[in-house]
């Protein structure tokens, strides 16, 4: 893709020039001028203190310390050519950034960047209130922003000319900003006749290539960004709120026992666990699964209440079992298997079975989810369980080797998050435990004598049940695997007819899902570059009245962006406020040792009077921190923001989160109802917003419509202005001048940091290789190839040049054994990873949330030829 910028050098007069002067892009008479022109000046006697001074300060010395009076030599600039004042300036190309290099001329011998935006430097820099200081005494005044007037050609030749001699005056009309009295690193600082060198690079259509950082390139952020190709539609009048398609219902329209549950049952969940009449799919599936014995596919959205719908049936007919003789108890047998994809998922269903089963202690649950030693959890299989929770990979680990772990009672067999299953890429595991499963005949007789227990209770055969808030292809290839002649149990039963199998043997996949009525959907069309205060923005506005948000979550693509952002967010407080009074001190926070790294402040978005907690979470964390620190953030009682990866997406029930940020789009439409679906559950209410890129992605809108009952009609949209004038505040345009100040702020946290500039530099590196791997059918939409990596690389707070940015040593993807014995085979047949099945590539891409694919595959081998790609323009432009 085309830099947007260019390099527009001006005359700056005798200045030595380096031997290996290289000339590159532009048009070739502009090439061939500025070559005439090198070689006439190197033709001259070479000055030879002027070339030490040159090289001993390259890169290492501040402009300013060895710039002297602008009689002195100044340095050189990259290319420099002679042109006519003015007329040269093509205003059109200038704007769009195609201008050659050095065809802007002044007219003067003298080569001075143009600074597309000066306002950044102004803002936080040290520049007297005033004027942009160069070290001669000529002013001309200068009315609005500096690039205004060049963009429109109007300026006098030579007017922005800091190349020696000139201070340039603001009059009154000028931005409060540019007065605010301080400069950033490597801004405008002319200080005689090096003026140009300083600012090297600010004449490149939006990128400053910093002094003394060769590599370094700041943009600006309210420039060449790309515009929105859509317009939308905005809905004339607030809508109608809808009504709630995930609460319980009425205790008049249902009540558990009237589906079936004991009494003991249906008191225990209205007086312990304030359920006093059930969701529409536990009204469904209760009777259904308490009643029949056929294999069953319970589908319903988000937060309506699956896990009873299935622990319910189950409970009931394990304690109905018991007589007044005997009673049920962890020897009876196992008669329950829960399968979920997650740790966090198995232990929260064990939970909810917990809960439940306080009004029946004498059945027992437990979990089998690794994470702890395989010893222990042979122990608690040994002492006796009824219902087992567990991921795919332990239990089939148990069912080949833990001999106490007997199969014959079980009755049923749940699948929750069927596709996720799948998509994990379990498929192996769950057949394996279908069919060894399968294989064992069920115990009637034999049990029943030997326990006195009414197994008529039971199922007679063995029920396959599975579960899951969507309808996609892999929920059938499960359902291939696991189901005999199912029913398909719905909340609504118009639903189901949306599912149908079509003719041609597929689904509606359109229609096979869709979003809680009540949640609020926006989106937010963002260019790259705004990418990282508009998330600010948001956030500082979504928390800046205590209670109106209470807890939210930011889905990032990877787990080093995650990595990165929290870092970033949690930096440490001012000692200070703004205005120099001493802040207010927070509470300690209630962290341990697994927490310490994992939960802090949100500093970036919240105040010391009105702190925020943020949390991060995502695969490559140990377990143990992981289960901390989603504790810690499910049972906070302030405002607290997750930053997570996809690990948080699927099943986790997190009470009071009412706003979910899809920052880096999901890898599928199906990821997305299930981000979403952390909030707007159970019947409250919820708001989830989603960041797209002007250009290709705006198509998403409709993908994002269709998983919406209400179409578009119910989709906000909002666009970067719109959230950072909110964020940032202030009077007029004074949020620009905010946000402009803050990101030059973070820019200089990372480049201050080798530490921290890796973690930007992983960040968006992973990034990248995350975004390659979105789902074949969407990946026109999120498309490498019109990723702006520069841009992109300014939401990282970096200053690199995209192709510049390596990390070595990159996390390495987590593959299992089975995984690299594949791939050993596959190398072994010479069969090349490109050519591996989208399923194989997803899986392996995602395992563990994406902590990084390997180095092989094919989204990596985008990523590198965008890479190349960038760079071969970067040299094309003669960037830095
Ligand atoms: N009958 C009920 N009355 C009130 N609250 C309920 C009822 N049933 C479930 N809930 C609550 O609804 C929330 C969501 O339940 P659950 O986690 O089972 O949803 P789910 O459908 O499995 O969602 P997901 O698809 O996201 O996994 C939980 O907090 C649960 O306590």
């Amino acid at each position: 893709m085309a830099d947007d910028g260019m390099l527009m050098n001006w005359e700056i007069g005798d200045v030595p020039i380096l031997p290996k002067q290289k000339f590159q892009g532009g048009r070739w008479k502009d090439r061939l001028a500025a070559k005439k022109i090198v070689q006439k000046r190197t033709s001259r006697p070479p000055n030879p203190s002027t070339r030490e001074i040159f090289k001993e300060n390259r890169h290492n010395v501040p402009v300013e310390d060895y710039i002297g009076p602008s009689s002195e030599p100044r340095p050189p600039k990259r290319q420099r050519v002679e042109i006519n004042s003015g007329r040269n300036l093509d205003t059109a190309k200038f704007i769009s950034g195609k201008l050659p290099p050095g065809s802007i001329n002044t007219g003067e011998k003298r080569s001075v960047p143009i600074q597309e935006d000066t306002r950044p430097a102004f803002v936080s820099g040290k520049l007297p209130p005033g004027s942009i200081k160069t070290g001669e005494s000529r002013s001309i005044p200068f009315k609005e922003d500096p690039r205004a007037a060049v963009v429109s050609g109007k300026l006098p030749s030579g007017s922005i000319n800091n190349a020696g001699a000139r201070s340039t005056k603001f009059d009154d009309e000028t931005r409060p900003a540019y007065t605010s009295g301080k400069l950033p690193l490597g801004s405008i600082k002319g200080g005689g006749g090096g003026g140009s060198n300083a600012n090297k690079g600010f004449a490149n259509g939006g990128h400053h290539v910093e002094s003394g950082k060769p590599n370094q390139i700041i943009s600006s952020l309210f420039s060449f960004n790309p515009s929105a190709k859509t317009k939308f539609e905005e809905p004339e009048e607030e809508a109608e709120p809808a009504k709630p398609s995930n609460a319980p219902l009425t205790e008049e329209m249902e009540t558990f026992t009237a589906l079936g549950l004991s009494r003991r049952l249906a008191a225990h969940l209205s007086t312990k666990l304030d359920m006093k009449a059930p969701t529409a799919i536990q009204k469904a599936a209760i009777p259904e699964m308490i009643k029949d014995d056929s294999d069953a596919f319970i589908q319903a959205e988000t937060g309506s209440g699956k896990t009873l719908a299935y622990l319910l049936p189950v409970v009931e007919r394990i304690l109905a079992m018991s007589s007044k003789e005997v009673q049920v108890h962890r020897d009876s047998g196992l008669f329950a298997i829960v399968v979920a994809p997650t740790r966090e998922l198995c232990k929260q269903i064990a939970t909810v079975l917990e809960k439940l089963l306080r009004c029946a202690p004498w059945i027992v649950g437990t979990t089998a989810i690794g994470g702890e030693g395989k010893q222990s959890e042979k122990a608690r299989l040994r002492k006796g369980v009824n219902i087992l929770i567990a991921t795919p990979g332990r239990l089939a680990d148990h069912l080949d080797n833990t001999e106490v772990l007997k199969v014959n009672m079980v009755r049923w067999l749940v699948l929750d998050e069927g596709d996720r299953l799948i998509e994990e890429g379990f498929g192996d595991d769950i057949k394996k435990i279908v069919d060894r499963i399968g294989a064992t005949p069920v115990s009637t007789v034999r049990d029943k004598i030997l326990t006195g227990l009414d197994t008529k209770a039971l199922p007679s055969r063995r029920v396959t049940i599975l579960c899951s808030a969507t309808m996609s292809m892999k929920v059938q290839q499960l359902g291939e695997i696991s189901l005999k002649d199912a029913v398909h149990i719905q909340a609504d039963p118009s639903d189901v007819e949306a599912v149908k199998e079509k003719t041609d043997g597929t689904t509606d996949d359109e229609k096979a899902f869709s979003a809680p009525a009540q949640l609020k959907q926006a989106y937010a069309v963002v260019p790259a570059k705004l990418r990282l205060v508009t998330l600010t923005a948001i956030l500082k506005r979504a928390f800046a009245r205590r209670g109106s948000v209470m807890k939210a979550i930011v889905f990032i693509s990877c787990a080093d962006s995650v990595d990165f952002h929290f870092s970033l967010f949690s930096r440490p407080w001012e000692a200070s406020t703004e205005d120099g009074e001493a802040a207010p001190e927070v509470p300690e926070l209630t962290k341990n040792d697994l927490t310490k790294d994992t939960v802090a402040y949100g500093s970036t978005f919240s105040s010391k009077a009105n702190p925020v907690v943020l949390c991060k979470l995502h695969g490559s964390l140990a377990q143990n921190i992981r289960t901390a620190t989603l504790k810690a953030f499910t049972e906070s009682t302030v405002p607290c923001v997750m930053v997570c990866t996809d690990v948080a997406s699927r099943g986790l029930d997190m009470p009071n989160v009412d706003y979910v940020i899809e920052y880096d789009p999901p890898f599928s439409a199906e990821d997305h109802l299930h981000r979403v679906g952390r909030t707007a559950r159970a019947g409250k209410d919820g708001r989830a917003l989603i960041f797209l890129l002007p250009g290709e992605e705006e198509e998403y809108v409709s993908i994002l419509a269709s998983g919406y009952r209400e179409g578009k009609k119910a989709l906000t949209h909002h666009t970067a202005e719109d959230l950072l004038r909110k964020g940032f505040g202030g009077t007029g345009r004074e949020w620009e001048d905010r946000a402009t100040e803050w990101q030059l702020e973070v820019e200089r946290w990372a480049q201050d940091s080798p530490k921290y500039l890796e973690m930007a530099r992983r960040g968006f590196q992973s990034h990248i290789r995350a975004y390659a791997t979105h789902v074949a059918n969407e990946r026109h939409i999120f498309n490498m190839q019109t990723l702006h990596l520069g841009h992109l690389a300014k939401a990282f707070a970096l200053r690199d040049k995209p192709g510049s940015i390596k990390v070595p040593g990159l996390r390495p993807a987590k593959l299992t054994k089975a995984d690299r014995s594949v791939a050993a085979r596959k190398a072994k047949r010479g069969e090349v990873e490109d050519k591996a099945p989208e399923g194989e590539r997803v899986k392996k891409q995602r395992k563990l949330d994406l902590d990084l694919p390997a180095a092989d595959d094919s989204a990596a081998k985008r990523m590198k030829k965008k890479m190349k790609e960038h760079m071969a323009v970067a040299s094309e432009f003669n960037i830095g």
